[in-house]
């Protein structure tokens, strides 16, 4: 992506530094950025939480942390360096009085990154205690993390919470599935090659599939997440930004608002999905005991504070169409859920198949080809193509045979270590890059287009479907595709190097 703003000094606030996203993956990213020579010298850490702490605690526990959720051996040379960067001050976020100890800590000359670790609910109180302390000017910079409201409203009122000090120039709404290498890539595979640039339509393209699958269950989160379900969790977020990086437009150059502008206009041409639709176009579903990986996991009703009446989907596919006049007839079939197989995030372009068979009776079914985008684990790409068998036959035919085109990025940039999407976040937001974040009408439309599905679930009072766990969701789900002649991709997660 193009630098928007300099390299240059800032001090970066972490307001909720003992929390578990500070512990488990913003420390240990500033530590990589660090080790990558990516932190400016003069940069600064200012951790932020209400817990009274000497600095020397602090610094124990960010080492302790780092070793923990990080890198098992640290490079002492880099955390002499990321230690001596780091500041701790304590604020009661709630108390607008409390924020003045940050003066102590910050130079008002310099960039000022905050980024709220903390619950959403607490954004706007953060937001008042900077202005109380006259911290905020255009220089400062705010990271949201998600989720941004329950729903259309509820986020609406936290945008307007933090733009009544910050504009939007100067807010930083996290979707880390934007950091993720592969998801990048998705930009340079489409634009950087002409092969996909002239193919990518509705003349060329029979479907897409978008599969977000993980393994893990809720991971004792359910206060969270039976109150959000996997349609907030991950459909709101993550899969509509990589539908809308898939089908966008060419922007006109790589800076933030022309890509945002045109992921914006995929969301709005969604088709909407509403009590009229929804059964034919979507499938919600909750796991039941199984096993994952040989492992025997309780089922959703059965995970610790659990209330059993609960009607929360923690699977959701989708048939998704985009009204324009690129994709039109062209369906975006969408799946995610929790305690499938294996962890396997993808996306997968089916084209059409050939227009007349020259192959005879041996291949009446000539398969398409298939663009198999691996986003998570083993990324890379791989392309389906069929292929001659090499050899002579006396019968005068052909012998085809399905092959593959596959780029592993472990095999082809072995040296090369993936980062982490937090640290590719981190280090935009310090340079002052917002092409990667998410803008508030980004938010709203992708809420306006969520809400009416939630809202069309709830007006039926039927439960989610349950699948066993460690199965790739319920049944209707394979029927979403199968009454169209069409099957979900079979993934094939290859172990890791
Ligand atoms: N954890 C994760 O993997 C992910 C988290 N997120 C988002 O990141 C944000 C933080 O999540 P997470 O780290 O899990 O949450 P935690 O509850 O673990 O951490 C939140 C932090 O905020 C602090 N805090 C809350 N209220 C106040 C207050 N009034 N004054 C001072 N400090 C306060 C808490 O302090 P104390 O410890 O004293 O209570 C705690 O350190 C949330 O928005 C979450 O949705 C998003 C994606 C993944
Ligand atoms: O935002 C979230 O994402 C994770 C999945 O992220 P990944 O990088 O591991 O693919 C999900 O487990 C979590 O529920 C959700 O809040």
């Amino acid at each position: 992506m193009v630098l928007e703003n300099s390299y240059e000094p800032c001090d970066f606030v972490l307001f909720g530094t003992l929390g578990d996203l500070s512990r488990r993956k913003l420390l240990p990213s500033l530590y990589q950025l660090e080790k990558a020579n990516l932190m400016h010298p003069d940069t600064t850490i200012v951790g932020v939480a209400r817990q009274d702490m000497s600095l020397e605690d602090y610094i124990e526990e960010v080492h302790t942390n780092l070793i923990k959720f990080g890198e098992k051996e640290l490079c002492e040379a880099t955390w002499e360096k990321m230690k001596a960067r780091l500041h701790y001050a304590c604020v009661d976020m709630k108390d607008v009085d409390s924020y003045c100890v940050l003066d102590d800590h910050v130079d008002a000359s310099r960039t000022m990154v905050c980024y709220l670790a903390t619950p959403p609910a607490i954004y706007g109180d953060i937001c008042r205690g900077l202005h109380s302390c006259k911290i905020i000017d255009s220089s400062v910079r705010v990271v949201l993390e998600k989720p941004i409201g329950h729903d259309l409203e509820s986020s609406k009122v936290i945008n307007e919470q933090v733009a009544e000090y910050f504009d939007e120039k100067q807010i930083y709404r996290i979707d880390h599935y934007l950091g993720k290498e592969t998801v990048l890539n998705l930009v340079s595979l489409r634009f950087a090659n002409s092969i996909f640039a002239t193919n990518w339509d509705h003349n060329c393209i029979d479907h897409v599939q978008i599969s977000v699958a993980e393994s893990v269950g809720i991971e004792g989160r359910w206060g969270y997440f039976d109150d959000a379900g996997q349609m907030r969790d991950m459909v709101q977020n993550h899969l509509l930004q990589i539908l809308s990086l898939v089908a966008m437009e060419p922007p006109t150059t790589l800076d933030a608002d022309s890509i945002r502008d045109e992921k914006l206009k995929v969301l709005k041409a969604l088709r909407p999905i509403n009590a009229s639709n929804v059964n034919q176009t979507t499938v919600r579903g909750q796991y039941t005991a199984g096993f994952v990986k040989g492992q025997e996991v309780p089922g959703y009703l059965e995970e610790e504070g659990a209330n059993t009446q609960s009607k929360t989907e923690s699977f959701v596919a989708i048939k998704a169409e985009i009204d324009n006049w690129r994709w039109a007839g062209v369906p975006f079939y969408l799946r995610t859920g929790k305690r499938m197989p294996n962890k396997v995030s993808e996306v997968v372009i089916y084209f059409k198949r050939q227009p007349h068979n020259l192959f005879g009776d041996s291949f009446k079914d000539l398969p398409p080809n298939k663009l198999v985008i691996r986003l998570q684990p083993d990324e890379g790409v791989e392309i389906t193509v069929m292929n001659k068998v090499p050899g002579l036959t006396n019968s005068g035919s052909m012998d085809l045979q399905k092959s593959k085109l596959n780029l592993s990025f472990s095999e082809a940039f072995a040296d090369e270590r993936i980062p982490d999407a937090y640290e590719k976040l981190l280090l935009e937001v310090m340079l002052g890059n917002q092409a990667l974040f998410v803008r508030r009408d980004e938010i709203e439309q992708a809420w306006t287009w969520v809400d009416s599905i939630l809202a069309a679930w709830r007006s039926t009072s039927e439960p989610p479907e349950p699948y066993q766990a460690g199965t790739w969701g319920p049944v209707d789900s394979i029927g979403l595709l199968a009454r169209e002649n069409r099957s979900w991709y079979e993934s094939k997660t290859v172990k890791k190097k």
